[in-house]
Formats: structure tokens, sequence, C-alpha cells
């Protein structure tokens, strides 16, 4: 477990220039409009702006879960415009870890399954994998929830599975789109302190897009989009 870096720690987050066009059929979209960003290291940042304002859209480029129409992005030092899909493979398991509104759980697997996958899929050993998933699962609460399934569970209790998945590989990096939109204010608010937590004392940068203000207290930085603008 690390502590919070210096502020004065390179960029793990370095976007310029950053567009992202949507072509549906003969429309055009702009989903997001040359954003300039940088994120240093052991920041917690929150992404803000209306609906269809770009936030999942930022959040989506930042995981490589898509790609850039143009500008710069750097991200955990990997340069996302020319990245090879094996590069980007290795980035998207081990660099950073994504947290969905939606929780994401596949509803079949129990909660110490759900975490662990995305270890085995790395191709870490299993007895390692469990080990970690276990103190991650223990880390947010729900040891006694190991062997349940998803349907099983609260809200709140998913959506901490799902942050205790976006944990096992170890990313330097947390990016969460919406975490609480599905939560009660009373989970919301423990999911944004454990956020924080994992920010301020095990060293986590957090990306994180909301419409509330649960997060405000605890972020180093606000980011407004506006029609993909940052504002
Ligand atoms: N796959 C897509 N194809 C076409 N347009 C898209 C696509 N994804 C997003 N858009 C458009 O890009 C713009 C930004 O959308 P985005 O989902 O990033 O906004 P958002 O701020 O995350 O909204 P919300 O708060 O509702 O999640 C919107 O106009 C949206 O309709």
């Amino acid at each position: 477990m690390t502590s919070r870096p210096s502020p004065a720690s390179k960029p793990l987050i370095v976007a310029r220039d950053l567009s992202r066009i949507y072509h549906a059929g003969k429309t055009r979209v702009v989903g997001l409009d040359h954003v300039d960003l940088e994120v240093g290291a052991g920041e917690m940042v929150v992404l803000k702006g209306v609906s269809g304002s770009g936030k999942s859209t930022l959040l989506a480029l930042l995981a490589g879960l898509d790609r850039p129409t143009s500008g710069m992005l750097h991200v955990a030092g990997l340069d996302l415009l020319k990245a090879s899909s094996t590069a980007l493979t290795h980035f998207r398991r081990r660099k950073v870890g994504m947290v969905f509104q939606s929780f994401n759980l596949l509803p079949t697997l129990t909660v110490l399954e759900n975490v662990c996958l995305p270890g085995l899929l790395a191709g870490d050993s299993e007895s390692e994998v469990r080990r970690r998933a276990r103190a991650w699962i223990e880390r947010m609460g729900l040891g006694s929830r190991m062997h349940h399934l998803p349907g099983e569970l609260s809200g709140g209790e998913m959506q901490r599975t799902a942050i205790a998945r976006a944990l096992i590989n170890d990313p330097p990096i947390l990016l969460a789109d919406e975490p609480t939109g599905n939560l009660d204010s009373d989970n919301g608010g423990i999911v944004v302190r454990l956020l924080a937590d994992l920010n301020r004392s095990h060293g986590r940068t957090v990306v994180m897009a909301t419409h509330g203000d649960l997060a405000d207290a605890f972020a180093t930085r606000i980011v407004r989009l506006r029609d993909g603008r940052m504002v």
C-alpha cells in the first residue's frame, strides 16, 4: 500500500487537444471537443457536467476502452493514440480500474469470483489472486458476503464489490463513471468515502464523473464539462 505521492510527481494523465467525434449514419456528434487535461499522481478529480456533456466519453478514452479521434493522450506513460492492441490490453488490465454506475457484475459468479476474474484474466496465479481478492473484499466491508451472488446484495454492496474488482490488479488509476448514480445518498456517501480513502491512504489517482455533490469535499480538483468542452 503506497501513500499519496507528492503533487510534484509527473502527471499520470496528459490530454492535449483531445477530441472524440462519433458518426452515427450521416450525423456527426461531438463527444469531446479539444480538451486539455493534466492529472497528477495522487489527485482526486471530479468530473461534472449535465447529461451529454462528455464525462463518459472522456472516462472511456482514459480507460483505453475507446480511441480518440484526434489530439494527444498519455495515461500511465502509454500513448493511447498510438498503442498497439497488445499494449492496450496490458494497460486496461494493469494500469486502470473502472467502476460503472450499473456495477457490471456477472450475476452467476459470487462476490469472490467476480473480484478474482480480472486477476485470472491477467494471468496471475489463482492462489495469489484469491489472496488479494479476499483482502480487498474484507477492506470493502464485505467479508461475510464473499460467497454470495450479486443478486443477493444491496446496491451499495454491489458497488463495493465492483470497487474491489477494479483494484484486484493493483492499478495506479481508478476511473469511476457515476459510481453513486444507482445508490441512495447513504450508500453513495459510503462509496465516495471509500474512493476518497483509496486516494488519500492508498495513493490511487481517482477520476470520477458524477452529477451529485457527495464527492466535492474530497476532490483535489473539480473539472466541468459542457458540450464536450472543459469550462
Ligand atoms: N457511441 C456513441 N455514438 C454517438 N454519439 C455518442 C456515443 N456516445 C456518446 N455520444 C454522444 O456524445 C455526447 C457526450 O456523451 P457522454 O455519454 O460522454 O455524456 P455524459 O456527460 O457522460 O452524459 P451522462 O451524464 O448522461 O452519462 C452526447 O451528445 C452523446 O449523445
